[in-house]
């Protein structure tokens, strides 16, 4: 199911064309909001927002907590669009659909993605609130075939074989990390590996484990295939999890999980979420050489 779909270059274009049709925002930033994450969307002025379900090509979403909205806005002097909700693998969408919005925003002329989630942690630094700056991630439903850009290469958004050693721009990094120093929650941000599993379950115990041992420092169930598109397009990227549950690892400690949790510890933390991305969308220097061009 997952694989085969194809999505063409016109497809895209007339998402891209109707969209700058609506609106007179020409995005130079794409904010994709995680589970409980969706008030990020809320920081951006004159807004221009559509539901899902009326942009042309536009998957829908169906998950708690992704409310189904395209927000154009400005944010801190930078035009943005923001996905409040977006699409997952185990929702039944192919991997095109659930990178979909990604090469519209490169069509539209944005320069940086930044994707947000929430995640398990599995590593003892990392506590339910903290922020995970992503530094790489593994995409394990990449590593066995299940890729977005499997199938036929869009030659016109990028190469066949993408290089992927830097998908999580090094700059913006260093600067996430400086902005937490100076909004005090340094003691509360640090960069890790993300991980990429399937769901909709929630990780075994095994499982855990295996994850722990091969050095992921959070799983979830998102993210990874839209940073392969976005880079295999051209976009800089910056990612962050905010943890919001340990991953169990005993059958001793009786941790438990569920999607309420999940959006509880988002609403407790959307504030420092809000404060370091609005800080870091004002200090982005953005290459005017996007023109939207594919
Ligand atoms: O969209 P994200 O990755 O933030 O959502 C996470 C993973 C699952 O969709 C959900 C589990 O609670 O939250
Ligand atoms: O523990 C988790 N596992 C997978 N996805 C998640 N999203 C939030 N928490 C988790």
């Amino acid at each position: 199911m997952h694989s085969k779909e194809q999505i063409s270059h016109d497809e895209y274009q007339k998402t891209a064309d109707w969209l700058m049709s609506q609106t007179q925002h020409r995005p130079q930033v794409a904010i994709i909001c995680g589970s409980g994450l969706g008030m990020l969307c809320d920081t951006l002025k004159c807004q221009d927002s559509f539901a899902y379900s009326d942009i042309p090509g536009f998957p829908q979403s169906t998950v708690q907590g992704h409310a189904g909205r395209l927000v154009f806005g400005e944010l801190k002097g930078k035009t943005c669009v923001c996905m409040q909700g977006r699409f997952h693998m185990y929702e039944g969408h192919s991997l095109c659909k659930t990178t979909f919005p990604i090469r519209v925003f490169k069509m539209m002329g944005v320069d940086t993605l930044i994707v947000t989630n929430a995640a398990g942690s599995l590593a003892d630094g990392l506590q339910p609130g903290d922020i995970m700056i992503i530094k790489d991630h593994v995409n394990f439903p990449g590593l066995v075939g299940l890729n977005p850009l499997s199938g036929p290469n869009d030659d016109k958004f990028g190469l066949r074989f993408p290089a992927m050693s830097g998908c999580y721009d090094r700059g913006l990094r260093c600067l996430a990390m400086e902005i937490a120093k100076q909004q005090g929650v340094a003691g509360l941000t640090r960069e890790g590996v993300y991980a990429m599993v399937g769901g909709p379950n929630f990780e075994t115990i095994a499982e855990a484990r295996l994850l722990h041992r091969l050095g992921v420092d959070a799983v979830g169930m998102s993210t990874a295939p839209e940073v392969v598109v976005a880079t295999h397009c051209g976009l800089r990227v910056f990612g962050l999890s905010l943890i919001t549950n340990k991953v169990a690892t005993s059958y001793e400690d009786g941790e438990s999980v569920d999607h309420e949790g999940v959006l509880e510890v988002g609403r407790l933390r959307s504030l420092a979420v809000q404060q370091l991305v609005a800080e870091l969308v004002s200090r982005l220097e953005i290459n005017n050489n996007s023109d939207g061009a594919v």
